[in-house]
Order: structure tokens, then C-alpha cells, then sequence
């Protein structure tokens, strides 16, 4: 259980058609499990970009992350792949649920031909109970509204037991009460499973409900604020 995530001196940069964009620029940021964070920013600020680093989707160009204290990314593909089945969940803005699959089934997906200590279909249960949806395990994506597809994919993100959300506008395809529900069930999953939640919002009321408020702009951290919400 990986209990700090440190960033330092973090550039990560995209080449294509001749230009080369800088998304993130000297980034220095260091994370604690149990914390709460917003993530704010305009639009191509960074904060995807950072997710999927933090994440292990993708590398610096520059700098390195450490998960306590080791460099994760400079391991082989599939002991990243192990890394982030055992540490991180990650939820998007669209849901990105297979269409043919019933709730349950999706919740399932990340455990399929992966070893573990539990019976896969009693933890699929537990969490879709957790996430308040256990009338709809049998439903396909098509039968559920979109904060009901959130929470599935809410499931799916925790079913394999991560220390770590990354939440990428995980309520912006929802209205304003829908997505205030799940911003509390992501709450409720720090509070409950101690697990470290990083969400990217557009939405300043959700943001000052958190813990910490990491603002971005070009690529830079232009403030980071502990401690702001009680
Ligand atoms: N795979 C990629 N290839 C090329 N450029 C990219 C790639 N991913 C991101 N970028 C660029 O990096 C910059 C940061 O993008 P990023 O998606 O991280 O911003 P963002 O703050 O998450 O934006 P939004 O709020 O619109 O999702 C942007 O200029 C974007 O165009």
C-alpha cells in the first residue's frame, strides 16, 4: 500500500508535426494517502496529463515520480501493469463502461486473468452494494442513468482494492445533484478505505469541498492549498 507519491522537477512534453507541446513544466508535488485533492485549471492546463503520470499511464519527459520512495516507471511493462492493478484505480468523465456488459460483468473486467486472495464475484457484489446499486447488477449501461454508469465504473475502479482515485471530471457528464452524490461517495471512499483521492473538476464549488486545491495553468502549479475545506 503505497503510502506517498513525490513528484520532482516533472516535464512531460508531446512531439508531432513538427511542434512539441509542453504539458506539465517543472512540476514538484508530493502526495499523502489519505488526502483529498482537487485538482483545478483551464482547458489544456495539465491536469490530465498529471493524472495519467501519477497514474503510471504514461512518463515524465523530464524529472521522476516516486511511490514511496521507488521509481515505479522504471520498471518492465508488466511490473507497471502489477503496480497499478495493486495501487491505483482511475475513474473518467466518460464512464467508458463496455456496452454489452452487464453492471456486474464490467465490474469484473479488471480482475480477469488476475490471481487474487478473494471470491471475484462476492468483492464485485460487495462494491456495487457499496456504491448503492445493488438492484442493478444484471442492468447493461444502456438501462442505467448516467450518475447510476458513474457509480459501475465508481465499482470497477475499487473492486481490485487500490490505495489510490484518480478521478478524472468524474462528474462533469452529470447534473449538478448527480455529480454532488458522487463527489460524496468519493468522499465517503477516503474516509471508509483511507484511500488517497486526486479529482480533476471544472466545478470551483466541488473543488472547495476538498482538502487540498492544486491549481494548474499552462502546464505550471500556480498554488496549492492545504487545509481548506473543514
Ligand atoms: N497525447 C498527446 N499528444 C499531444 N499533445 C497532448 C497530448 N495529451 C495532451 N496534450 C497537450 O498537452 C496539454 C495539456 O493537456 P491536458 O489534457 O493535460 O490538459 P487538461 O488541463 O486536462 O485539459 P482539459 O480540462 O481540457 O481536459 C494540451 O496543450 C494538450 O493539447
Amino acid at each position: 500500500m503505497i503510502q506517498k507519491i513525490i513528484c520532482q522537477h516533472v516535464e512531460k512534453s508531446f512531439k508531432g508535426d513538427g511542434t512539441k507541446t509542453i504539458a506539465l513544466k517543472n512540476v514538484d508535488l508530493a502526495f499523502e494517502k489519505g488526502e483529498f485533492t482537487a485538482i483545478i485549471g483551464p482547458s489544456g492546463s495539465g491536469k490530465s496529463t498529471l493524472l495519467s503520470l501519477l497514474g503510471t499511464l504514461d512518463k515524465p519527459s523530464k524529472g521522476f515520480i516516486t511511490y514511496d520512495g521507488e521509481e515505479i516507471l522504471k520498471k518492465s511493462k508488466s511490473k507497471i501493469a502489477d503496480f497499478r492493478f495493486q495501487e491505483i484505480g482511475f475513474i473518467f468523465q466518460q464512464f467508458h463502461l463496455l456496452p454489452t456488459l452487464t453492471a456486474i460483468e464490467n465490474v469484473l473486467t479488471p480482475l480477469f486473468s488476475r490471481k487474487v486472495p478473494y471470491n471475484k464475484l462476492e468483492r464485485a457484489k460487495e462494491v456495487l452494494e457499496q456504491v448503492g446499486l445493488q438492484d442493478k447488477m444484471n442492468s447493461l449501461p444502456s438501462q442505467l442513468s448516467g450518475g447510476q454508469q458513474q457509480r459501475v465504473a465508481i465499482a470497477r475502479a475499487i473492486v481490485h482494492k487500490p490505495s489510490w482515485l484518480l478521478a478524472d471530471e468524474p462528474t462533469g457528464n452529470l447534473d449538478t445533484e448527480t455529480g454532488e452524490r458522487i463527489y460524496d461517495l468519493l468522499k465517503d471512499l477516503n474516509e471508509q478505505e483511507g484511500c488517497g483521492v486526486l479529482f480533476v473538476t471544472h466545478d470551483p464549488q466541488l473543488a472547495a469541498k476538498a482538502n487540498r486545491i492544486i491549481s494548474m495553468k499552462d502546464g505550471v502549479v500556480i498554488s496549492d492549498k492545504v487545509g481548506v475545506a473543514p
